[in-house]
């Protein structure tokens, strides 16, 4: 049986953390707030991220990160992009030696433009085969009421994917296995800057022509990108390429593609920040990531150009959709 600390108790850590215990795991929920510990102790219930999804029996919760990590083989991060390194930092003496590293975060870091398995190599000082992400079509709450849905587990050592593999399937959690790294992570960061454009396009009242094309051509530029930096072709076909930008873009669960609506509604990025409620939209912040890295490998990546203008540079959402409209024609 695996002895997992899931760090970090939003929408994806709590889920996550009943997935793993329906799946027979032994899991502890790392909360940063003591009361949202408390509160998945004495109701069974996440109050703050998902109030009606009652949790497993066996799933203990913890505000002291030292107890979640003690005798854990498994380590899940289950924190924001952005907020990792810093997290991470700050657990990194209490980390099991040996303990496998399993990142859920989708983004790609800001000012280093690291993938969340570089950040966690790097800040852990850990090899890159003790390091793995997980990624596909995975909206929480969906999971978290049992429907069912897959995913991608990737690490370069096939072993510790596997061993995660069966850590965390249940009836309605499938997961694959994948060595493609920087693949599933391209595709899992790359696919919040898509569902922004998605939802951009849905709040200016377009229809499915028009997000269909986007979500093609997104598909299209997060892979020329993925494939610049070392990743196969053929992984953004799969759970955590195509997979999850359909998931993401068509959802009106998705954060990333509800911010985006609000934009294309109209709002400003302050506006639309405001009503997410302090859920992260990672999109917003990778859009600038992704951006810095393509132009560092020369990759043209036209529609997270627009979204970091209309996030960044006060762009107005009808003149991103001229500029991709205007561009040169071309062979698909
Ligand atoms: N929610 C989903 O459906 C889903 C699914 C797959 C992947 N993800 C990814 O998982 C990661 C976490 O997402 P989530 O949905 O759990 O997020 P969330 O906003 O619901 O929760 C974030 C959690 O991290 C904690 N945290 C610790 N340090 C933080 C900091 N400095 N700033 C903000 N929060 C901090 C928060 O307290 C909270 O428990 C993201 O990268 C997201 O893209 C989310
Ligand atoms: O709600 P979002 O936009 O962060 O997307 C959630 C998951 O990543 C979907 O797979």
């Amino acid at each position: 049986m695996a002895v997992v600390a899931v760090l970090g108790a939003g929408s994806w850590g709590t889920t996550f953390a009943k997935v793993l215990s329906d799946a027979g795991s032994e899991v502890t929920l790392w909360a940063r707030r003591p009361e949202v510990a408390h509160a998945v102790r004495s109701t069974g219930r996440n109050p703050e991220y998902l109030p009606d999804v009652q949790l497993p029996a066996g799933l203990r919760a913890t505000s002291d990160h030292r107890e979640a990590l003690d005798g854990a083989d498994t380590v899940v991060l289950a924190v924001p992009s952005q907020s990792l390194r810093s997290n991470l930092a700050g657990w990194v003496a209490d980390l099991p030696p040996g303990a496998t590293l399993l990142s859920l975060a989708k983004g790609v870091e800001l000012r280093t433009l690291e993938r969340m398995s570089e950040v966690v190599r790097e800040v852990a000082g850990v090899p890159a085969d003790q390091v793995a992400v997980l990624s596909g079509p995975n909206l929480a709450r969906e999971i978290a009421v049992g429907q069912p849905t897959a995913t991608v587990i990737a690490c370069t050592d096939h072993d510790r994917a596997v061993a995660l593999q069966q850590a965390c399937t249940t009836g309605y959690f499938r997961p694959y296995t994948n060595t493609d790294v920087v693949g599933c992570e391209l595709g899992g960061a790359g696919k919040n800057v898509i569902a922004l454009a998605c939802g951009m396009a849905v709040g200016m009242g377009l229809g499915g022509n028009t997000t269909a094309t986007i979500i093609t051509r997104g598909l299209a530029e997060v892979a020329r990108l993925g494939v610049a930096l070392g990743a196969r072709q053929e992984t953004f076909a799969g759970l955590a390429g195509l997979g999850d930008l359909v998931a993401t873009c068509s959802s009106p669960l998705s954060r990333n593609r509800t911010f985006g609506e609000l934009l294309g509604r109209g709002s400003t990025l302050a506006q639309a920040q405001e009503a997410a409620h302090g859920q992260v939209a990672e999109g917003v912040k990778t859009c600038t990531a992704l951006r810095e890295l393509a132009a560092r490998h020369r990759v043209e990546v036209p529609i997270t150009d627009g979204v970091h203008r209309v996030c960044h540079e006060g762009a107005p959402v009808s003149a991103m959709a001229r500029e991709l409209l205007g561009r040169s024609t071309k062979p698909e």
